[in-house]
């Protein structure tokens, strides 16, 4: 598998595996298949509630052989409610405990806006009575302390933008490794993946397929570019899914990124994307279909001091 080189000289796989919305039993079965596969790279959050699953899968897969610890990236993140100097720490040892591992390779602070710790994990209304005011510095550097003890070999941050990661940098020891937001091509994101590679930091695109499973005809969410039909008609020409056109696309833009899928032969087709390139004239209509539309809006959340998307990029 292709790696991305993070500015700390960590390598990261192109192609991870994304693991939003599975448990009971599903998330430990298909950790295990993409393994089977060839996966190396896993995008986990607290926020999923199956990192228990997955640590058990992982264990099993380097108990059997199929792996070493070292063959593999394991990415997880912090919950918003955890933002506060004293949660960091602790919420990184509990995450390590379910994951059943000794490190992380990446922790990403998942949003850069934080809840109360007693308010829900996604709290219904917006306002203040959810919110809590701790600023993303702060948080930062607790998540700077988990690389100086062994816990992550290194930190990122997910959901920010260019305001946010300028501010960052002017206070950060440790730079953000990777920045993970929501990259398709609704939302090619090419502004902020050049911010960012100006800054030595590496995109890691999420939803990378529109979040196909969400889509029920309805104008809630961007349809999704597996379902266009020019996309479609590309398949024929180079005998390859519509899938596997949008991954070369994504990964064209020269960033990583996280599909997720439940059926095996779709976590196979996901990762056969190398052997074909595609002409000026698809990539341009690809391009063509940026309209900054997002799946992973939170606009519930757009009076938090800390949101992200109140500006362009
Ligand atoms: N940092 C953040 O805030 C966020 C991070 N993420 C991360 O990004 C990952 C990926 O995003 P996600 O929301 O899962 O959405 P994706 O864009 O990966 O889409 C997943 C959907 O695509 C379908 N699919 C997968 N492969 C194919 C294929 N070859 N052909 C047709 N359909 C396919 C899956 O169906 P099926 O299972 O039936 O194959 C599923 O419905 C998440 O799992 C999570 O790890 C996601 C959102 C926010
Ligand atoms: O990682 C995530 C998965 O998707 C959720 C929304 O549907 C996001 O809230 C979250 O950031």
């Amino acid at each position: 598998m292709k790696t991305l080189k993070l500015n700390n000289g960590h390598e990261i796989p192109v192609i991870g595996f994304g693991t939003f919305k599975s448990t009971e039993g599903e998330a430990n079965r298909i950790v295990k298949e993409a393994i089977d596969v060839g996966y190396r790279h896993f995008d986990c959050a607290y926020f999923y509630g199956n990192e228990q699953e997955i640590g058990a899968a992982l264990t099993d897969k380097i108990k059997d052989g199929t792996v070493k610890r070292d063959d593999l990236f394991i990415t997880t993140k912090l919950w918003n409610n955890f933002h506060d100097k004293e949660s960091v720490l602790p919420m990184l040892r509990n995450q390590l405990k379910s994951l059943q591992l000794e490190y992380v390779d990446l922790y990403l602070m998942h949003w850069p806006f934080g809840f109360k710790k007693d308010a829900d994990m996604f709290p219904s209304a917006s306002g203040s009575s959810a919110y809590s005011d701790v600023d993303y510095l702060e948080t930062w550097k607790a998540m700077e302390e988990c690389v100086r003890l062994g816990l992550a070999r290194s930190i990122g941050i997910s959901n920010f933008n260019t305001e946010q990661i300028t501010r960052l940098l002017n206070a950060a020891q440790i730079k953000p490794a990777v920045n993970q937001i929501e990259v398709n091509p609704n939302i090619n994101q090419k502004k902020l993946i050049q911010f960012c590679k100006d800054r030595e930091i590496v995109i890691t695109g999420y939803c990378p397929l529109g979040r196909v499973y969400a889509y029920e005809g309805s104008s809630a969410m961007p349809k999704p570019t597996l379902l266009d039909e020019r996309v479609l008609a590309m398949r024929e020409k180079y005998n390859k899914s519509a899938a596997q056109i949008v991954i070369r696309y994504l990964l064209d833009l020269g960033i990583t990124i996280i599909p997720k899928s439940t059926r095996k032969e779709r976590m196979i087709e996901n990762l056969d994307v190398f052997d074909f390139e595609l002409e000026k004239v698809d990539v341009e209509y690809l391009d063509s279909l940026d309209r900054n539309a997002r799946i992973c809006g939170f606009i519930n959340f757009k009076d938090h001091k800390y949101f992200p998307f109140n500006i362009e990029y």
